[in-house]
């Protein structure tokens, strides 16, 4: 009885997964599980299956077979909106902001359609007051404070993808997906948008799909390497680093790019 009411020991667990498009199997019995406040980057050459991995997990794709697991209970098969009111957020990369909206108004609507305002107008109002002062409290957490009444589309790039950030962790899902969160940015940027992702998503649980090694080594407490559908290796920066099948599978070239750029 007490594995039904505990806790799981897991945020995120596939296991055994699979994905075929026709007769191709791309996703080929891909298993992992990540704790609870773990932030982990899935690296892995092209093609490798990170973006359809995380299709699987936020609901986008259904799997040909095997599991997905969020907070101990099964969510493969579901679609993305209630994987989300499960407590998992995705970042859709400047298509969940509003471009003809503020960047304050951008973070209430996200806040006010999570707290699911639409009940009674009592209700309404006093969830505004809520949603006001979260929302100013978001603002400070992505450093916005200064833009708070530009509309989204004038916002430089950098910025434009801090407030996705902002409306990404506005339900306060506890399981976070990024999709290259700093992809397009400069160095500067891109060292600033890594300390801020830190501190935003402190005790939540992060996946990211990350190309640039320096992300990856500034970021992540642990990194799955994705290798022709499957996780090779899910381990410390430093052990994966060191460990040779992924030296010789993917990461050695990689690595030395990024030591050679001064990550
Ligand atoms: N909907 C689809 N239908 C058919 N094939 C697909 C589909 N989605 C992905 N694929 C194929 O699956 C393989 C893995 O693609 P995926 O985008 O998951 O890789 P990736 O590791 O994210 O690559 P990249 O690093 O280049 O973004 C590729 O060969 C791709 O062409």
């Amino acid at each position: 009885m007490n594995a039904v009411t505990s806790a799981s020991d897991y945020a995120i667990e596939l296991r055994d997964l699979r994905k075929s498009f026709g007769k191709t199997e791309i996703i080929r019995g891909a298993n992992l599980a990540v704790r609870p406040g773990e932030r982990v980057a899935i690296i892995g050459p092209n093609g490798a299956g990170k973006s359809t991995l995380f299709n699987l997990i936020s609901g986008r794709l259904t799997p040909s077979s095997g599991e997905v697991l969020l907070n101990g209970q099964r969510i493969d098969g579901k679609k993305p909106y209630e994987i989300n009111r499960m407590g998992l957020a995705r970042s859709f990369q400047i298509t969940n902001v509003f471009p003809k909206l503020s960047v304050f108004e951008n973070l209430r609507c996200a806040l006010l359609w999570t707290m699911g305002y639409r009940y009674t107008f009592m209700r309404f109002l006093s969830r505004l007051h809520d949603a006001n002062a979260r929302a100013e409290e978001l603002l400070r957490m992505i450093q916005l404070q200064g833009k708070r009444d530009v509309l989204a589309v004038n916002l430089p790039y950098a910025e434009q993808r801090a407030l996705e950030i902002g409306v990404t962790i506005a339900g306060g899902a506890d399981v976070i997906l990024l999709d290259e969160p700093t992809a397009g940015m400069s160095r500067a940027e891109t060292k600033h948008f890594i300390e801020m992702i830190r501190q935003v998503t402190e005790g939540k649980t992060l996946l990211t799909v990350e190309h640039d090694m320096g992300v990856v080594f500034g970021l992540a407490d642990k990194i799955a390497v994705v290798v022709y559908g499957e996780v090779i290796a899910f381990d410390t920066p430093e052990a994966v680093r060191a460990n040779q099948r992924v030296q010789e599978a993917y990461l050695g070239s990689s690595v030395a790019d990024a030591q050679a750029a001064g990550h």
